[in-house]
């Protein structure tokens, strides 16, 4: 946690943080002026994310929005003595306030996963959720980096993108699902399996956010193992595609992710506001609106810049296995897609 903190402090001032190019006002301590806000603040995933976020050195100013119990978490975090000014807002009519003038939105708003559940047995309380979200985003934030991390991430983002082009605001480049916890449970099962410090791990992870839609790369993984079998490479594939439900059945009914989640979406948050700052090749995955399948929104490695999203990357060369579990993914993501599609368009 520290190193991360401090690396960010650093890359945020030696590689372009305080970027002249940026209008924004310049603080003290060199990084731009940037105010996030987290809708769903005072959850499971949103209160361990804005303790995260009240240590990121480049947020100067932190909004905690939820419909109830912001004022005690922000009150709570205030008193940690880092940068960022951090408000609570609580209910509907806070809501403007909270996302007004906001550079980057993080929306873990919505109910968890309980055993025996798909994350698409969601779709019913949080899409109702996340649209009311983004109708006011649209109004308050237009130009918002918004991340999505309310489930089903496969059918939420496709709901954000048709509330957004409702209200004539959408612009691909600023809408992201979180996919990062994927990436980061991959790195650790593959670190653990090929026996490597998890520090230099990097797996790609593609695809969707639920079950076999959760397609890693380990054939691109690095530092590269020899070691592995295919029953290996199988199983730390079912084991990052399970990952959530492992959380799920482990907390027996008190929900799903909600640490890891936090620090994963501190993670990709920390790697908007740099593109935004103009720091150079940040890289991270990504679903995202795409063309590199025939399927409209897709996860892969994207590059994030002042602008948001800047270049979706390619998928690299897949193993057989991959080809296979890319071709047996695209039903299930393409009906989740197109669920969140319909449920946007005619509500
Ligand atoms: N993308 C990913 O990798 C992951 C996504 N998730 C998803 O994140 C979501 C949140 O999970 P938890 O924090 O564990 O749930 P939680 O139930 O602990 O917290 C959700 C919060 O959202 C708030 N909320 C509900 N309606 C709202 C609204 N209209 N406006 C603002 N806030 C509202 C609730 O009051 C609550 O505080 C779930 O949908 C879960 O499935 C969870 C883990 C990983
Ligand atoms: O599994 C869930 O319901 C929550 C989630 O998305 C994850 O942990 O990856």
């Amino acid at each position: 946690m520290r190193r991360f903190v401090i690396r960010s402090l650093e890359s945020a001032i030696r590689r372009g943080g305080a970027s002249a190019s940026s209008s924004r006002r310049f603080s003290s301590d060199s990084a731009p002026e940037r105010k996030v806000a987290i809708l769903g603040a005072a959850g499971g995933i949103g209160q361990p994310l804005s303790l995260l976020m009240k240590l990121n050195p480049l947020v100067s100013s932190l909004a905690l929005y939820d419909i109830a119990g912001t004022p005690g978490v922000a009150a709570d975090v205030s008193h940690i003595n880092t940068r960022a000014e951090v408000v609570g807002y609580a209910g509907d009519e806070q809501l403007g306030k909270a996302l007004d003038d906001s550079d980057v939105v993080i929306i873990p708003a919505g109910v968890p996963r309980k055993p025996g559940m798909t994350r698409d047995d969601l779709f019913n309380i949080n899409a109702g959720i996340v649209k009311s979200l983004c109708t006011a985003i649209s109004k308050y934030c237009p130009n918002a980096v918004v991340t999505m991390i309310s489930n089903p991430v496969n059918s939420t983002v496709p709901i954000a993108s048709e509330v957004f082009k409702k209200a004539g605001t959408y612009d691909e480049r600023k809408l992201f699902g979180v996919t990062t916890l994927d990436v980061v449970r991959a790195k650790t099962f593959y670190a653990g399996k090929a026996k490597v410090p998890v520090a230099g791990v990097n797996v790609p992870v593609v695809g969707g956010h639920a079950g076999i839609t959760i397609l890693p790369l380990f054939s691109q993984a690095t530092p590269a193992s020899n070691d592995l079998s295919d029953d290996d490479i199988e199983a730390l594939t079912k084991r990052t595609q399970d990952g959530g439900t492992e959380v799920v059945e482990a907390k027996a009914g008190k929900g799903s992710a909600t640490l890891s989640m936090a620090y994963a979406g501190a993670i990709f948050a920390d790697a908007c506001l740099k593109g935004l700052n103009g720091v150079p090749d940040i890289v991270e995955c990504s679903f995202v609106q795409s063309s590199i399948t025939e399927l409209p929104f897709f996860a892969s490695k994207v590059r994030l810049g002042k602008n948001g999203l800047e270049e979706v990357l390619g998928l690299g060369p897949l193993s057989d296995y991959e080809k296979e579990g890319l071709e047996k993914l695209k039903p299930e993501l393409k009906a989740s897609i197109e669920k969140g599609i319909k449920f946007a368009q005619e509500n």
